[in-house]
C-alpha cells in the first residue's frame, strides 16, 4: 500500500488505543489500532469512530471476533464458468491485498472516492469457502466432513437462490459507505472470476450512541448476545477455532461458519404480551436478566421453580434448549447482523436476523442446537428461517500471503 497516500486520505486524530467503538457484544477491540495524527490535505479530521483500523493480517481472519459494527454485508459468490483453481488463487490473493489496504484507510489504484472520507471506520473483511469450491477447483480431496451440507430442518422455509455459494464474503464497518465501499471494490477485482449469487446487507446498533458499551438488541426488542463465548474464556478457543494441529490442516486457525436469514413475525410477535415474550425467551426484555433473577450478566438458573412448583424458565423457552447445559456443551460464537428489506405485499415488515454463528465444527454446535430447536423452541412461532448457508473460513493471511493460500498452493 502507499502509506502517504493513505495516510492523507485518512487525516487521522486519534492516538493509539483509542476507540469509539461502544456497544461492543464482544468487548474491546482486539488488535484494533486508532492511527497517529497526520497532516491534513482535504476535509476534516477523523474522530476515533472513523480512524480505528483493524488488522488484516494475523492468526485469524479479522470480523470473527471484532466487536460487531453497525453496518454489514454478506456476499456469496460462484465461480464462473472455467474459473478453477488458479483463477481462485488469483482472485484470493487479489481480495486479501484490497481486504488489507481498505482495513487500513488506503486508497486502492482507480479507486471511486465514495469512503475518502471516512476512514476505515473499524472495516472488516472475512472470506470464506462453501461445499461446492472444491468440486469447481479440483481440490475435493481437502474438503472437511464438517463442510457437509447441514441437514434439512422440519421448519425450514429455504430459498436456494438466497442459500449456499462458491466463494462467501462478510463486510463489516461503522461507516455505511466504508462497508459498500469495500464490498463494490471487491466485487469489481473479482468479476472476471466470481459471480454474485445473493447479496444480504445489515446492521447492529451505533457505537458511541451509549454512554458505556451495551449488549446489541435484535429486531424483537430482546438484549441478544448476553451468554456467548468471550474470548477470555478458557474454553473459547476450542469452541471456536480449528486448532494448530486439526484437521485439515489448511484450515489451521479458521473457524465454521452457519449463516441463516431468519425472518421475524413481527406482527404476530408485537401483539404478544410482555410475560408471554418473556416467557418464549427466558429473559426480561428490558435489561436482559435471566426470569430467575438477578442482572444481565447472572447465570440463569434452569432448575429454578416457582411457588406452584413449576419451572421458572419453561421447557421450550429459548435460553434452556440453547443453553450448552442441556445441549452437551455445544456452544457458539453468534454474531448476528440485523435486517429490513421493506414490506412484504401483506404489509409485514421483511425483516430479522442475519444469524451467523462461529464454531469450530457445526456437527457438535450448530447442528445439534438447531435440531433441538427444530423440535420444540418457543421462538419458532415467531420466526422464520428463509436461507442458509455453512462456509469453511480459513485462518488470517501472514504480511505477504493471501487467505486460502495453504489450500490453494498445497
Ligand atoms: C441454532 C442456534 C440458534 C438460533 C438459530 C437462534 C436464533 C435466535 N435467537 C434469538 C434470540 C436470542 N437467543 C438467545 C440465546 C441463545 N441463542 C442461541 C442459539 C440460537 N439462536 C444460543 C446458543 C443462545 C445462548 C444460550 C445460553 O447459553 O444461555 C437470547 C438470550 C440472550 C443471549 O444469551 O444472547 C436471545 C434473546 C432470536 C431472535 C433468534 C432468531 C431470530
Ligand atoms: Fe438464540
Amino acid at each position: 500500500m502507499n502509506e502517504q497516500r493513505a495516510i492523507s486520505r485518512r487525516r487521522l486524530l486519534t492516538s493509539a488505543g483509542a476507540t469509539g467503538a461502544a456497544g461492543l457484544a464482544l468487548g474491546t477491540p482486539t488488535g484494533a489500532l486508532a492511527h497517529a495524527a497526520a497532516t491534513d490535505d482535504d476535509g476534516p479530521a477523523l474522530t476515533a469512530l472513523g480512524s480505528t483500523a483493524v488488522p488484516f493480517h494475523g492468526t485469524h481472519q479479522p470480523g470473527i471476533t471484532t466487536p460487531m459494527q453497525a453496518h454489514g454485508h454478506l456476499a456469496a459468490f460462484d465461480l464462473a464458468p472455467g474459473a478453477g483453481r488458479r483463477e481462485a488463487a488469483a482472485l484470493m490473493r487479489r481480495w486479501s491485498t484490497l481486504a488489507a489496504e481498505l482495513m487500513a484507510g488506503g486508497t486502492p489504484e482507480t479507486d471511486t472516492g465514495v469512503a475518502r472520507d471516512a476512514g476505515p471506520a473499524s472495516l472488516t473483511v472475512t472470506f470464506g469457502f462453501g461445499h461446492h469450491f472444491f468440486e469447481a477447483t479440483g481440490l475435493t480431496d481437502a474438503r472437511p466432513e464438517a463442510l457437509d451440507p447441514l441437514p434439512l430442518f422440519s421448519a425450514d422455509e429455504l430459498d436456494p437462490e438466497r442459500s449456499d455459494g462458491d466463494l462467501w464474503i462478510q463486510v463489516g464497518a461503522d461507516d455505511g459507505l466504508v462497508a459498500f465501499h469495500a464490498l463494490r471494490t471487491l466485487q469489481r477485482a473479482g468479476a472476471e472470476t466470481a459471480v454474485v449469487r445473493w447479496h444480504m446487507k445489515g446492521f447492529n446498533r451505533s457505537p458511541g450512541a451509549t454512554s458505556r458499551p451495551m449488549t446489541t438488541r435484535n429486531l424483537m426488542g430482546q438484549v441478544d448476545g448476553t451468554n456467548n463465548p468471550k474470548p477470555s474464556d478458557d474454553d473459547f478457543d476450542q469452541r471456536v477455532w480449528v486448532p494448530s494441529d486439526g484437521d485439515p490442516a489448511w484450515l489451521a486457525g479458521g473457524s465454521y461458519v452457519v449463516f441463516r436469514r431468519i425472518r421475524m413475525l413481527l406482527d404476530a410477535w408485537e401483539t404478544e404480551s410482555l410475560d408471554e415474550q418473556e416467557r418464549v425467551i427466558g429473559r426480561r426484555k428490558g435489561n436482559g436478566a435471566p426470569l430467575t433473577g438477578g442482572d444481565e450478566t447472572t447465570a440463569v438458573d434452569l432448575d429454578a421453580v416457582d411457588a406452584d412448583g413449576g419451572a421458572v424458565i419453561a421447557a421450550d423457552a429459548h435460553v434452556r434448549v440453547t443453553a450448552p447445559e442441556t445441549n452437551g456443551g455445544a456452544a457458539m460464537l453468534r454474531r448476528p447482523f440485523s435486517y429490513h428489506d421493506g414490506f412484504r405485499a401483506d404489509g409485514a415488515p421483511d425483516a430479522g436476523l442475519l444469524f451467523l454463528c462461529w464454531q469450530a465444527d457445526p456437527r457438535r454446535a450448530f447442528v445439534p442446537v438447531q435440531r433441538k430447536l427444530d423440535r420444540g423452541d418457543a421462538l419458532s412461532e415467531y420466526i422464520r428461517h428463509e436461507a442458509s448457508a455453512l462456509f469453511a473460513v480459513p485462518g488470517g493471511a501472514a504480511e505477504g500471503g493471501y487467505v486460502g493460500q495453504a489450500l490453494l498452493e498445497a
